[in-house]
């Protein structure tokens, strides 16, 4: 109300004009009106028009709602549209160029996906480190006794076992040797429960943890011990950015598995509707620009600055940065202090994407 209030009367009556018209055009689309005029008329407008944005997102969200999903179902490649070649192209092409409008009310664009952090971004790092950690510490020795002779956990151990022989060559702190299986089933494990708390204390971000994790905590969330929390704005957004026909991927040091566990498990449903993918620790740590690389070429982005990547942590922020990608960082409750004059822009909600 604010910014509206500062606008002229004559531009705020254009404005809400031209978001008439471009919530006609949208209407025509959707409904399959292909006449050559309209279909001239409502590109014209939807092209030209600059401040549609609020209806734009009224109308997607509310055909959305109705069923009407004009975004596209296929999961391909990011790519610059080009051409007319059917209405949904059109409609991809729109939705791709409109954007928010800034504090100036310029038109800022929606970027073509959305690459999103999990602990300080999408989820309270409290819940991370007051519930989950906490809960993998906890049950580790129970879930290794009881399902230590399947695949999984004997796959785990095997991870373990190489992470461990390392850390131990560069005297990482709280390492132990894991007696050979010689030694019996109470001795491995027990030596492995005194590496894993280390390693959850000292909240190292390594595959072979993570992986581990995922697995106590698969039953956590099987047994309702465990709900995923995320942030108030966070549901409302990827439903926003669903019906706008944007794809949006989670890109968490957590493995994949425990992602679809809290996304699929949290306070406000199941929100596994809206992601397009997971990425994990498999395609590199997030601290390294060579994994920000790696998702734009799996996902067959054109450009890398297509994609906006959303984090709290200052070094992954520059890390994706280096690799092209737009950055934004988290402000959150509870996250940790940025070094001064970083240069990112900030939020504090993901309205503001
Ligand atoms: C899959 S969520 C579990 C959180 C977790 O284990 C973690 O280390 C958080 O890492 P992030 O990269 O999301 O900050």
């Amino acid at each position: 109300m604010k910014m509206i209030s500062r606008i002229p009367l004559p531009k705020l009556l254009k404005c809400i004009l031209r978001q008439l018209l471009c919530l006609f055009a949208i209407m025509a689309y959707t409904y399959g009106v292909t006449h050559g005029s309209v279909l001239k008329l409502s590109s014209d407008i939807l092209f030209q028009a600059e401040c549609y944005h609020y209806l734009f997102d009224a109308a997607a969200i509310k055909l959305h709602h109705l069923g009407l999903d004009w975004s596209t179902p296929d999961h391909g490649p990011i790519q610059n549209v080009k051409g007319f070649s059917s209405i949904n192209s059109v409609i991809k092409r729109v939705a791709t160029k409109v954007g928010t409008v800034d504090s100036n009310f310029k038109l800022q664009p929606y970027p073509r996906c959305i690459v999103l952090d999990i602990e300080g971004t999408t989820t309270p790092i409290s819940f991370v480190t007051d519930v989950l950690f906490p809960y993998a510490r906890d049950n580790v020795g129970r879930h290794l006794s009881a399902t230590y002779d399947s695949a999984e956990t004997q796959d785990d151990i095997k991870l373990l076992r190489s992470q461990v022989e390392d850390d131990l060559k560069q005297g990482v702190l709280g390492a132990v040797p894991i007696p050979s299986e010689d030694a019996g089933k109470e001795k491995v494990i027990a030596s492995l429960v005194a590496n894993v708390e280390a390693m959850i204390k000292a909240d190292r971000k390594i595959t072979a943890l993570k992986q581990l994790q995922g697995h106590i905590w698969r039953t956590g969330f099987e047994n309702n011990e465990l709900e995923g929390v995320v942030f108030d704005d966070v549901p409302e957004a990827l439903e926003k950015w669903h019906a706008l026909g944007i794809k949006v991927y989670i890109y968490s040091s957590g493995s994949r598995l425990a992602q679809r566990l809290i996304f699929g498990n949290t306070n406000y449903g199941d929100l596994r509707k809206y992601l397009s993918g997971f990425f994990d620790t498999a395609v590199g740590y997030k601290r390294e620009t060579r994994s920000y690389v790696e998702i734009t070429e799996s996902l067959g982005v054109d450009k890398p600055s297509d994609m906006l990547f959303v984090t709290d942590v200052y070094q992954e922020a520059t890390a994706a940065k280096a690799a092209g990608l737009e950055v934004v960082i988290s402000i959150r409750p509870g996250n940790g202090p940025l070094p001064e004059n970083h240069g990112f822009k900030t939020i504090n909600s993901f309205l503001e994407i």
